[in-house]
């Protein structure tokens, strides 16, 4: 090498030659021509050989499945570690996600062979994109189009929580070009239906996607290469259970199928229904101690059933800088605590309202109160109230329907208070005379029937609502619903127009008419929010079943008109099926000019009070009612009443809470009170109970008044807002951004918000009701201490279920201890 070196170095460098010999500097041109021409001939050239896109792509996807084998979790300290697509990891990059957790970690790399894969972890450790990832890569291995339709299925327990799924997916995937849908309930079926053939990624809830299966004609799932079950053992749980089966039914066995949760099922039956094909369990803290995130810090408190309510309000005031969740065991209990707490000003000098109701309402109400609170408290009162609570003309509706008559003090969310009056003088005086309650019911019902004309009965059913002072705020559900033959709903609603429309404007109540023919989707859209439906029964039932805001459940009123015809035979099974869903304590008016001698029982009816005012058992009711007007002065007949009604009354806390309490603490609770219960509660032997917020927690009516007098006392001064499965759709789509965005507020929860709902920076679970089981325990505290960050815990447990639960608690191995009673417990009853 030195020798050449050494040789070169002397010589002058030989200029460059061209192939001919000619030199390139003097003769440029020509070089320069020919150089030109190479040129042109190799880039058209190399043109001709580019491999077209998806070619490369194929590739780069051989190259991306070569690795598959090669993964080892332990190695993959980033996401880049994986064999990812470009598209993946820029998602990823871009959505701060750098490296992935342990349960990411473990199941990326079985998932992208294709396996079949359980995966198990602790609330907050990631397990939404442990499937994500997979997903999407499974997808783009297909080279999946919008023309090739439904690739991968994400099933979730609750709409919540798809809508998260959805926002991650639309973030971690926003580089591919996927369509994902989200195919929850409380929204518009039809466009849904319009896309979903269209849509690779579709992130459900069970029964919407098996509404879509049903009826959407181009929809299939045959070509699906992913199911994802998230909260799998929720959703393999047995509510579940028919509708999974169903969907499972439809899909194709050759599918990979993930579950994941953070308490997985192990059933062998549960991952044979899904016909799961060797998975892989990834467990990744089964063998940790606990089975609760160690940030978690977890206590439990034994509390009286009456402490409970002071206990969560003094809670609430002690940490009014926290973001705290509340859970609770069923809607009625979160609504009315919400309602009791959004009472934050309740000391009296104030009406509490909720933001939602109507200006009209808050009015009539404040104008209401200032009247009432002139008054003394006494005898005084009854007309006070009667005025307030029972307008003459309701008084006439309720003489007319004569064995019972419903009045209700609604507030805006229609939920508030309902007393019962007995029957009129007629039934009274009747009775007096001896006469047998049955026999008086069906005579005065059949009397009715004769003697009421079509007209009256509109009239009526306006009455009752103006009677109570219901004004049709937008929102409001329907309150009345009128059944037709469809041939008579025209001469109906000619009649309305003509009678009752002046009053309908003045009070501005909606009306609609719901019968077939008509665009179902536009009436989907309104029915909620209207007051008087006037419908057929089978496009009533039609949107009982498909539309998800639409509720009777606060029906005042059902009016058939042409009874006889509607129960009779042809519409047996359909009227059943509405009746399931109208609320018992509705009242009842049948109608039938032409054949009222032949009214027949009808169809089963739902039992309880005023479900039929025609039927026997209803009138005896009604009879058993009316006897607390023999004992106490007017007011307290009503305030009794209104007190038995409570029920559902109870889970709300406007002015009329207050109007009420003021009423209750005039009772002997202890003493008299008795008489004034349900006669089916004394016949139990258990006098005391009041109410049942659910089945085996009883409410007595002391603790009901402990909780009103909390109500009163509460100047929380913290955002409350309330989540669940009752509120429409949008409204907990509100609630739940709101709170992800809010750094301190309360949220009162059902267990809808128990899985998987990933609210940032939460401090304290609190759980006001015993958990069901610990799996439900596990999910709850999960909301807090999330992903590396800290929280705490504190469960609220009955002497009576201490013992089980802790035991429970401690065999799925949750460190939870005895508060150590930092709780500063003020007792607002005393105050
Ligand atoms: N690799 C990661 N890097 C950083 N943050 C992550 C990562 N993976 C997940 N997270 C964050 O951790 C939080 C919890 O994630 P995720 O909701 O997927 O948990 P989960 O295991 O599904 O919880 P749950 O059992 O309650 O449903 C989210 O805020 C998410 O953004």
């Amino acid at each position: 090498m030195e020798k050449k070196g050494s040789k070169s170095l002397g010589k002058k460098p030989k200029p460059a030659r061209m192939k001919d010999g000619t030199d390139p500097v003097k003769n440029f041109e020509k070089w320069k021509k020919k150089y030109n021409k190479t040129k042109a001939r190799v880039k058209s050239e190399r043109r001709r050989e580019k491999k077209p896109e998806w070619q490369v792509e194929k590739e780069q996807i051989d190259r991306l499945v070569s690795r598959y084998a090669d993964i080892n979790p332990k190695d993959a300290v980033k996401f880049s570690d994986f064999p990812l697509s470009k598209k993946t990891l820029l998602g990823l990059q871009e959505a701060q996600y750098r490296q992935p957790t342990e349960i990411q970690r473990q199941t990326i790399g079985f998932a992208l062979r294709g396996k079949d894969v359980l995966g198990a972890a602790k609330t907050g450790s990631g397990k939404t994109l442990a499937f994500l990832i997979p997903m999407l890569e499974c997808l783009y291995r297909h080279q999946w189009s919008s023309m090739d339709g439904l690739g991968a299925l994400i099933i979730s327990p609750t709409r919540e929580l798809a809508y998260q799924t959805f926002e991650v997916l639309r973030k971690v995937g926003k580089n591919h070009e996927f369509s994902a849908g989200l195919v929850i309930g409380g929204k518009d079926l039809k466009t849904e239906s319009e896309r979903i053939h269209q849509t690779n990624i579709v992130i459900c809830t069970p029964g919407r996607l098996l509404q879509h299966m049903d009826q959407t004609a181009c929809f299939t799932a045959s070509d699906l290469l992913m199911l994802v079950l998230d909260e799998a053992d929720r959703i393999l749980d047995l509510g579940f259970s028919d509708t999974l089966n169903a969907i499972v039914e439809n899909l194709p066995p050759s599918r990979q199928t993930l579950l994941f949760s953070a308490t997985q099922t192990r059933s062998v039956k549960d991952l044979a229904r899904l016909s799961l094909r060797d998975p892989e369990y990834v467990w990744v803290h089964e063998k940790a101690r606990f089975s609760t995130p160690a940030t978690l810090e977890q206590n439990y408190t034994v509390c009286e059933l009456q402490h409970k309510v002071n206990l969560l309000f003094s809670f609430i005031r002690s940490h009014l800088k926290k973001k705290v969740i509340v859970f609770f065991a069923c809607c009625k209990e979160v609504q009315y605590l919400f309602r009791a707490s959004a009472a934050s000003d309740a000391g009296g000098s104030r009406p509490c309202f909720h933001a939602e109701e109507s200006e009209g309402y808050r009015r009539a109400w404040s104008e209401g109160d200032r009247k009432l609170r002139r008054d003394e408290f006494g005898v005084r009162d009854a007309g006070a109230i009667g005025r307030t609570l029972l307008t003459p003309r309701t008084k006439r509706a309720a003489r007319i329907e004569c064995k019972l008559s419903e009045v209700v003090l609604e507030d805006a969310e229609t939920r508030n208070i309902q007393i019962r009056a007995g029957d009129g003088e007629n039934g009274r005086s009747r009775r007096r005379d001896g006469e047998n309650s049955k026999e008086v019911g069906s005579r005065r019902a059949e009397h009715l029937l004769q003697s009421r004309s079509e007209k009256e009965q509109w009239s009526n059913a306006i009455q009752l609502l103006q009677g109570q002072e219901k004004v049709g705020e937008r929102g409001a559900p329907s309150t009345t619903i009128t059944m037709s033959e469809a041939s008579e709903i025209k001469n109906t609603l000619k009649r309305t127009e003509t009678s009752s429309c002046a009053d309908l404007g003045k009070l501005q109540f909606s009306a609609g008419l719901v019968i077939g023919g008509k665009d179902l989707k536009t009436e989907s859209e309104r029915i909620h929010q209207t007051n008087i439906v006037i419908c057929t029964p089978g496009r009533l039932l039609q949107h009982m079943d498909q539309t998800a805001c639409f509720t009777a459940s606060d029906l005042l009123m059902l009016v058939l008109d042409e009874a006889d015809r509607i129960l009779d035979l042809g519409f047996s099974d359909t009227l059943n099926a509405i009746v399931e869903n109208l609320p018992p304590s509705r009242q009842t008016l049948l109608f039938s000019a032409t054949q009222t001698r032949s009214v027949k029982p009808g169809p089963a009816q739902s039992e309880g009070p005023g479900a039929r005012f025609s039927t026997p058992a209803t009138l005896e009711q009604n009879y058993t009612v009316c006897e607390l007007q023999h004992k106490v002065n007017l007011l307290f007949s009503f305030i009794r009443s209104h007190l038995k009604k409570k029920v559902i009354v109870f889970f709300a806390c406007c002015k009329e809470v207050q109007y009420l309490f003021r009423a209750l603490l005039r009772v002997d609770l202890e003493g008299s009170f008795e008489s004034v219960l349900p006669p089916q509660t004394r016949r139990s032997s258990d006098s005391k109970v009041f109410c049942r917020l659910r089945p085996g927690v009883p409410l007595t009516l002391k603790c009901v008044c402990v909780l009103f007098q909390s109500v009163l006392r509460l100047r929380p001064g913290v955002p409350v807002l309330a989540l669940h499965g009752k509120q429409q759709q949008m409204k907990r789509v509100e609630v739940y951004n709101d709170f992800v965005r809010k750094q301190n507020a309360v949220l009162f929860a059902t267990d809808i918000a128990a899985r998987g709902l990933d609210f940032p920076a939460v401090n304290w679970v609190l759980q006001f009701d015993c958990p069901e089981d610990a799996d439900t325990y596990i999910h709850r505290v999960g909301r807090t201490a999330r992903y590396k960050e800290g929280g705490e815990a504190l469960l609220l447990l009955l002497p009576s279920e201490e013992k089980n639960m802790v035991q429970l608690l401690q065999d799925k191995k949750v460190p939870i201890n005895t508060s150590r009673s930092e709780l500063r417990v003020c007792d607002f009853s005393k105050l």
